[in-house]
């Protein structure tokens, strides 16, 4: 994790261009934005060649496509691998609905994705391991986390984010986890969809994905602390609108101090 990322990302204040969902597109965006980047969300397919080439980072959230979204998602997934902008997946409900997972598996053929960033249920999916998701929750299952996220980076040779109480991150190789978190996330749909868009600012700044990877989730981990520290009680409204705030004050230096991030020993 490299905290001075952070400091980075706040002076070049990159654009991220999200192709995102009707359900949480204003969190995302405004995730984007309170944490120092510069968010902007297309739907068009006319203005993707232009959009991509002005971008630091492409995002794709697969959270509620239509059959007419889905050429715009390919052409730009595409564009963002030919104009060498970092591109980042966020496959959601892939273990829930098999339509999803068949998409995914075919877009993949299509483009290839620097970064996937999902919860438990999407990544054992995507890795073709035993899970039960729940719609767009991680569900249940007894798989080891350390396995499933190295296995879904080597299947598909990219940088895995696998978010939950604890976040693993893997490059196929290594793994890291980050253990700051709080269940508030969880009460707040759409945390997830912000992660995975704030990872691309983060990618946005560097070249070293894995890197970009880590240091998001840990900023993002932190930053959700510090707001349930705050709060008298379980308060999920509340909680969305000072995470937004947290993301814009948190600093390099208190993610140093608070971020419980791990470098796991591989055999
Ligand atoms: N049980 C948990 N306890 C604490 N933090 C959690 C827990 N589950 C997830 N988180 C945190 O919540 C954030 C979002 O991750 P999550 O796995 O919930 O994504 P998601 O399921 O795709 O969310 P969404 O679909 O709402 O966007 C991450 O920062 C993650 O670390
Ligand atoms: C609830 C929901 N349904 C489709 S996308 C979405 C937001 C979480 O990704
Ligand atoms: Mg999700």
């Amino acid at each position: 994790m490299q905290v001075e990322l952070l400091a980075k990302l706040r002076s070049v204040n990159p654009v991220v261009m999200n192709i995102s969902n009707f359900v949480t597109v204003q969190d995302v965006a405004n995730g984007i934005n309170a944490i120092g980047a510069s968010p902007i969300m297309s739907e068009e397919i006319k203005e993707a060649a232009e959009m991509v080439q002005m971008s630091a980072a492409v995002v794709l959230n697969l959270g509620a496509f239509t059959d007419e979204a889905l050429g715009h998602i390919r052409q730009t997934g595409l564009l963002a691998n030919q104009l060498h902008k970092p591109l980042i997946v966020d496959p959601v409900a892939v273990g829930a609905v098999a339509y999803r997972k068949q998409t995914v598996a075919d877009l993949f053929n299509v483009f290839h994705p620097d970064i996937i960033r999902g919860n438990a249920g999407e990544i054992a999916a995507l890795a073709d391991v035993a899970w039960q998701s729940k719609g767009v929750d991680a569900g249940e299952g007894h798989a080891d986390p350390v396995a499933i996220v190295k296995k879904a980076a080597q299947k598909y040779q990219t940088i895995i984010v696998m978010t939950g109480e604890t976040d693993y991150i893997s490059d196929g190789k290594q793994v890291v986890t980050v253990e700051n978190n709080t269940p508030l996330f969880q009460l707040h749909v759409g945390s997830g969809d912000m992660l995975s868009s704030i990872i691309g600012a983060f990618a946005g700044v560097t070249s070293d994905y894995f890197e970009a990877a880590q240091t998001a989730a840990v900023v993002f981990a932190v930053a959700g602390e510090q707001v349930a520290d705050q709060l008298p009680t379980e308060l999920p409204g509340t909680f969305a609108i000072k995470l937004l705030d947290q993301l814009h004050l948190v600093t390099p230096e208190t993610v140093a101090a608070k971020g419980r991030i791990k470098q796991l020993e591989m055999d």
